[in-house]
């Protein structure tokens, strides 16, 4: 955690899908927290789906992306016009008493009325038009806390016993307090038996009636839903699990949509202006004071923030480092130049904007030769309002594309942190020349995109692909397949893939992918091949390679030793001087 739960559902999700396809659902993954929020984006990354969208809501506020027929003066009740969930996973805050056994020193912070804080939390999701049905938990608040103390329920602090009030604070029952204010000014007058009679070391299990009436009352409550895990059990932090069903709408929801309608109707206004002037299109051109600046999403009010510009020499510096690892490296093309990037409704947060613009999207199909069938209208989106420096290019799947839609639609309503895969990314050659295409396909978007991809797309051998992990820059006469350095040569300049083949040759044709296809985006230089990954990329793509090799039946044992490559293998080496790309200048957010 954060994001395990998140990754699980997309996986679900993805089961059944076929390579170069995405499946019909999606995930929303909301936090309140922008960090946490920041770090399950992190954490499925490597899931590279483009079903998922992350914002930052209380959850018990969750937009509901409601449209009200202003026309005929009511609520839509159209399913597709709301944002509604087949299914909730909610990971509440929790009363964090399963804590204390591995940090026993919280027991003495720990108070009764902090789990309120969480209950009532509960409460309001539970009753939350998307999701459930209200009322489903009786109101915990009702209930009396008990303390139970070595087998006795204990109600108030006055019942415990003088010898275990080091250990059994006032502060455990509802009521708080402190054994002074309880008990008398001075302490002295400490009662020494219990309500029950007993004396302080007579300490017995006593049926308490409060927990007896509880215990009769929920008998009818379908408990086999909920499952509770102990924490000395399990020897975790403990958890309590309950599946709960909407059976109906309540009626009282109609009233609160009902209420949160006008609202929308005001805001969907607003937003259709906006959404509009989002927009990208290509005729347009939007006011220089108001374009480009790297706007940091974890500042509330960022978009006031100055644009702290990376140098060049910073950024050579990095690439001299690691010359792969250039995805993370922003760069300012504007230079200390103060400008403010339009912002969507969310202050702070990058806007997303549907990406139209017809002549780059043209561009990449034709230079990849991108097959028809792959859907690109209404799937692209940025986080630039600014056409002349789109950086980023995220792919979006028919269910994310919808509920953007019905978000412009109402205004915006969804605070959006993460939304699509990233699929294209701008790059230009550090030789100077620009290649046709200004994207490259990410590692990321490879996944899906490959079978699409007619063009720029070669098979290698395994030794070649293997040098090409190991040095990740080869010139074109260094590979062992002569063939495949001429196709390399004869591949336009710019990004193109490497699928590995089977054996020792590279395979002829098309690519074949399937699940088990190994593939690398690569940059086709003036003389070389240079890898478009980092260096742990390369690594685990290595070792994986080394696993199928090993496996394969026909096992080529000269893959274990490069002797017969060692002239080949060096030369690549030594031409790994300087990659012939860099990552392009670019002032989009997110
Ligand atoms: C038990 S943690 C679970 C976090 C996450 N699901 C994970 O697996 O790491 C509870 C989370 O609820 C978030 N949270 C607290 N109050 C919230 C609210 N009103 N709306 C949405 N999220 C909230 C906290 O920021 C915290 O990350």
């Amino acid at each position: 955690a954060p994001g395990s739960k998140t990754f699980q559902l997309l996986e679900i999700l993805h089961r059944s899908t076929k390579v170069g396809s995405l499946p019909d659902g999606m995930v929303i993954a909301n936090d309140l927290d922008i960090q946490r929020c920041n770090l399950l984006i992190h954490q499925t990354k490597r899931m590279c789906t483009a079903n998922l969208i992350v914002t930052n809501h209380e959850a018990q506020h969750f937009p509901g992306g409601c449209l009200f027929d202003s026309k005929h003066n009511k609520m839509e009740p159209n399913r597709q016009d709301q944002l509604l969930f087949d299914r909730v996973l909610c990971d509440v805050p929790c009363s964090g008493d399963g804590t204390l056994r591995k940090a026993p020193d919280l027991w003495r912070k720990w108070f009764c009325e902090g789990v309120e804080g969480p209950l009532n939390l509960w409460m309001s999701l539970v009753s939350f038009p998307n999701l459930f049905v209200g009322q489903v938990l009786r109101d915990g608040s009702e209930l009396d806390v008990q303390v139970c103390d070595k087998g006795k329920w204990l109600v108030s602090c006055k019942d415990v016993p003088k010898s275990h009030r080091s250990v059994v604070l006032p502060s455990m029952f509802p009521n708080g307090g402190n054994y002074r204010d309880v008990v008398g000014s001075t302490g002295d007058d400490i009662i020494t038996d219990d309500v029950n009679g007993n004396s302080e070391d007579d300490v017995q299990a006593v049926e308490n009636p409060v927990i007896h009436a509880f215990i009769e009352e929920v008998a009818d409550f379908p408990l086999e839903r909920c499952m509770r895990l102990v924490p000395h059990d399990q020897n975790t932090g403990a958890f309590f699990i309950s599946v709960l069903q909407k059976v109906s709408p309540l009626p009282e929801i109609q009233v609160k949509l009902r209420k949160e309608v006008d609202k929308n109707v005001d805001i969907a206004n607003q937003g259709n202006e906006d959404a509009q002037e989002l927009e990208i299109n290509s005729l347009e051109t939007i006011p220089e004071e108001i374009s480009g600046a790297n706007i940091n999403a974890n500042e509330p009010n960022a978009a006031d923030l100055k644009v702290s510009s990376v140098t060049c020499a910073e950024v050579d510096f990095k690439e001299a480092q690691d010359p792969c690892i250039v995805e993370n490296i922003t760069k300012n093309t504007l230079m200390g130049k103060r400008k403010l990037q339009i912002q969507g409704k969310w202050r702070g947060i990058d806007p997303v904007v549907f990406f139209k613009d017809e002549v780059i999207i043209n561009g990449i199909k034709e230079f990849y030769g991108i097959d028809e069938q792959f859907p690109f209208n209404g799937h692209l989106v940025t986080r630039n309002s600014d056409t002349s420096h789109v950086k980023r290019i995220y792919y979006i799947s028919k269910s994310v594309k919808n509920v953007l839609e019905l978000n412009f639609s109402v205004g915006q309503e969804l605070k959006i942190t993460s939304v699509g895969l990233k699929i294209f990314e701008r790059q230009t050659s550090c030789e100077g020349r620009s290649a046709p295409c200004a994207f490259r396909i990410t590692s990321e978007g490879l996944p899906l995109i490959l079978p699409h991809v007619s063009k720029q797309i070669l098979n290698a051998s395994a030794i070649d692909f293997k040098h090409l992990l190991q040095y990740r820059t080869v010139k074109f006469g260094d590979f062992v397949d002569a063939d495949f350095g001429e196709k390399a040569t004869n591949l336009m300049p710019g990004c193109c893939v490497v699928v590995l083949g089977e054996g020792n040759r590279a395979a002829t044709g098309p690519a074949q992918v399937d699940e088990s296809t190994i593939a690398i985006g690569c940059w086709k230089g003036r003389a070389s091949l240079t890898v478009m990954v980092g260096a742990l990329e390369c690594h685990e793509l290595l070792e994986r390679l080394l696993m199928r090799l090993d496996t394969a039946a026909e096992k080529d044992s000269s893959m274990h030793e490069d002797k017969p490559f060692d002239n080949k293998g060096d030369k690549a080496q030594q031409s790994n001087g300087k990659n012939e790309y860099v990552e392009v200048t670019g002032v989009e957010g997110e």
